[in-house]
């Protein structure tokens, strides 16, 4: 059983100690480590299935179908953590939902919300965020797919690549260039039906932890004034605000795959043998649990703070959200090496629960900011705090 004593830390409240067991006993019921065939059916389910307990509510603003006023990041973070313990493709599609429709929950217009939401939330529409390009991952500013005014609306040419859930997604939120200025000033927000005309999904791309993931391209593609999402000209600034969000998320899955691998590597060391004793009784297996419980417990603090930081005290957690995402992604890698070191040829045998976890783990480090960018955005906040 994992350890669940987090959740009487002060960051949490009763209604986050309430989700956290019932979410858990959820997954028990409903999750497996199987490895599905068709993954796009899989997701497709899983997004039904979490629609149909509820847990989607939770990505979404309670005028809109949700539960909390605005989404509550402590939620966020726990729901992902939870459904990474069981499964990662759970995780993945909980987070997509989130994901692709935080933009809209921030900034749509009325219209656009309930046009949405309510289905998001009910696991009825996949969402998708389509930010990333083929010539610009990281530096989102120099993105080149463009967005040019017409008399009725906008057209799109360009391409999109390592989207989640392309291909299989309803809507995508995507970001190009309307050219108001050069780099981040000149880009907008769009959301995009899967089915308009001129979006095409080019390719899908395999990945060592099985999702779908697509290149999008979009050529001459129409689309009504309707379409834009926020101001002209503040798709950067959505971007990162919806990312604020969901960056702490992605620290919180890659926790619970470090304490899924905690754990697993727990019940392994007490019952394999070593000599008169066993595994747990060696030194340097009980050097390697404590690094293991130190970075579960580090990365369990700075992610449920950056929450707290956002949802009660009202703050801009940029800093907070960054120094999650990276401590709690850099150091579950960690943990899960070590998980496998412990288990032997046993952890790297196809189909052993920390051979996924493994795998699973390494995209974090790179999607929503790779760690390089994270110590980018935390100098920068450092910096500026400390001009004051
Ligand atoms: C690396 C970057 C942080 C660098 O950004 P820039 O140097 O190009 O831009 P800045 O000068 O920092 O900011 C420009 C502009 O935006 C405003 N801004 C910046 N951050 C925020 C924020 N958090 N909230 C609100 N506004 C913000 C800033 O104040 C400036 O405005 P003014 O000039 O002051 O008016 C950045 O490029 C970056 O974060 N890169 C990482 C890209 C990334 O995370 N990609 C992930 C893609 S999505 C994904 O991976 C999931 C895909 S899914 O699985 O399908």
């Amino acid at each position: 059983m994992a350890d669940r004593s987090f959740l009487d830390w002060p960051f949490l409240d009763d209604s986050h100690r309430s989700l956290g067991m019932e979410l858990d006993a959820w997954c028990a019921a409903n999750l497996s480590d199987d490895h599905p065939h068709d993954i796009d059916a899989a997701c497709r389910d899983l997004v039904a299935a979490l629609g149909a307990a509820g847990w989607l509510r939770y990505c979404v603003p309670a005028a809109y179908g949700g539960v909390h006023e605005q989404l509550d990041i402590r939620s966020l973070a726990l729901i992902r953590e939870t459904l990474a313990r069981y499964s990662g493709l759970a995780d993945f599609a909980f987070a997509m939902q989130g994901l692709g429709s935080g933009t809209i929950s921030l900034l749509g217009t009325e219209d656009q919300k309930r046009r949405y939401l309510p289905d998001v939330a009910a696991g009825r529409k996949i969402a998708a965020f389509a930010l990333t390009e083929p010539e610009s991952g990281s530096d989102v500013a120099s993105m080149q797919t463009t967005a040019r005014r017409t008399a009725s609306g906008y057209v799109i040419d360009g391409a999109k690549t390592y989207i989640s859930n392309g291909g299989i997604a309803d809507y995508y939120v995507l970001f190009a260039r309307t050219g108001e200025a050069p780099g981040a000033k000149g880009v907008s927000a769009f959301i995009v039906d899967a089915d308009t005309a001129g979006l095409a999904v080019t390719e899908r791309i395999e990945v060592i932890a099985p999702h779908p993931l697509a290149t999008l391209t979009f050529t001459d593609m129409e689309l009504p004034e309707t379409a834009l999402l926020g101001e002209s000209g503040r798709g950067f600034a959505a971007a990162m605000a919806t990312l604020d969000i969901f960056r702490t998320t992605v620290g919180a899955a890659a926790l619970g795959f470090a304490r899924r691998a905690l754990d697993e590597a727990t019940a392994r060391v007490k019952v394999r043998k070593l000599g008169a004793g066993t595994l747990a009784d060696n030194a340097i297996t009980q050097s390697k649990l404590a690094e293991m419980v130190l970075d579960v417990d580090t990365s369990a603090l700075l992610i449920y703070r950056a929450g707290w930081l956002r949802d009660v005290m009202g703050q801009r957690n940029t800093r907070e959200a960054a120094l999650a995402k990276l401590h709690a992604t850099d150091s579950a890698q960690q943990v899960i090496d070590k998980a496998v070191q412990m288990f032997g040829g046993m952890g790297v045998t196809v189909g052993a629960p920390v051979e996924a976890l493994y795998r699973e783990v390494r995209a974090l480090r790179i999607y929503e900011g790779a760690s390089e960018v994270q110590k980018v955005v935390i100098a920068r906040q450092h910096l500026a705090q400390s001009a004051n």
